[in-house]
């Protein structure tokens, strides 16, 4: 390599961080709730790129809080162990014994390797699942197939949060990582979709974003036709196109507009498949996959 070549490379370094000055400035200090699924989940160089996104966050005075998934995990084990599942409506049917397979997975394995990969980075990361000092109190919900509600067992929407043990563990400069799986009011436990639970933290938290990672570049407006990935989109817009979207993009994109109309002023849906994702949007001047925001012109997300 030449000199100026050298040089040249520095100076693409040395841009690429001063980019990321003024979101810096704008996000130091900030609550941002980062929904970990997808390929950043089962991908082991994008799992430990994920856990370095997070402790980068941290040491640039971010708060990050992030709450998993871990459907497919959930679906090998219960397969494993020859327990039939099936989702309605993006939900999985959860019967008495799925609920036990949800909550070993979640909580015994996804939660705690995640954990793990953030600790190699020094002493961050703490798992709470939502049965901890009531961090999510439940409610059985249907799901929707066809406009008609669908019974689909021990599966619960957030009916309340108390912030309590999250907030003391970012107080004290903790990353926490939530496990979804939380009981109703009689102390049943449910089994949350991890993109509701996610949003329903990011109101309660007054976070500053929501960044939910997926497979996909982002949200199609008219999937799967490549050339119509959505780069915004307000709150209105996106209740009109919520009846057509399938599958897994319906609970993601009911939790963006539960975020953003639940005060969180941005909601990001960024493809996990690229790694380092989650810098990506939130420091660099493009932004990175579907934003979701209240209204057109909202400055700042
Ligand atoms: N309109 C859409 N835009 C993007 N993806 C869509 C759309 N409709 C359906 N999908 C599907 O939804 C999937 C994301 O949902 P899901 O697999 O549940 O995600 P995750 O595992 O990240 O929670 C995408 O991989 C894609 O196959
Ligand atoms: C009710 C419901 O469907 N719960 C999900 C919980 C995990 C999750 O949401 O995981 P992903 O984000 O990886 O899809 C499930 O059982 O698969």
């Amino acid at each position: 390599m030449s000199l100026s070549g050298d040089l040249t490379r520095a100076q693409v370094k040395a841009e690429t961080l001063i980019e990321a000055l003024p979101w810096l400035a704008r996000f130091s200090g900030s609550t941002v709730v980062v929904k970990y699924g997808g390929n950043a989940m089962t991908e082991p160089a994008l799992q430990r790129a994920f856990a370095a996104d997070m402790v980068f966050l941290r040491y640039a005075g971010l708060k990050p809080v992030v709450v998993h998934g871990g459907g497919p995990q959930i679906s090998a084990m219960l397969g494993r162990l020859g327990i039939a599942s099936e989702f309605r409506g993006g939900l999985r049917v959860t019967t008495a014994e799925a609920m036990d397979v949800v909550r070993m997975v979640l909580v015994g394995q996804v939660g705690r390797e995640l954990v793990g990969l953030i600790n190699s980075h020094g002493p961050f990361a703490v798992g709470l699942s939502g049965e901890d000092a009531r961090l999510f109190t439940a409610v059985r919900r249907p799901a929707y197939v066809d406009g008609e509600p669908v019974d689909v067992g021990q599966v619960g929407d957030v009916e309340s949060v108390d912030t309590s043990a999250v907030t003391d563990l970012i107080d004290a400069g903790r990353i926490p990582v939530i496990s979804t799986v939380a009981p109703d009011a009689d102390g049943v436990l449910h089994n949350l979709n991890a993109d509701t639970a996610a949003a329903a933290l990011a109101v309660a938290l007054r976070a500053r974003k929501l960044v939910v990672l997926t497979d996909v570049a982002g949200l199609y407006a008219d999937w799967p036709d490549t050339t119509s990935l959505v780069s915004e989109i307000t709150a209105d817009d996106l209740a009109k196109l919520l009846p057509s979207l399938e599958s897994g993009m319906v609970p993601k994109m009911e939790a963006c507009l539960r975020a953003v109309r639940g005060g969180v002023p941005a909601a990001h849906v960024v493809d996990g498949r690229v790694a380092h994702s989650t810098l990506l949007e939130v420091f660099t001047s493009e932004g990175f996959g579907t934003m979701v925001v209240l209204q057109d012109g909202m400055v700042g997300a």
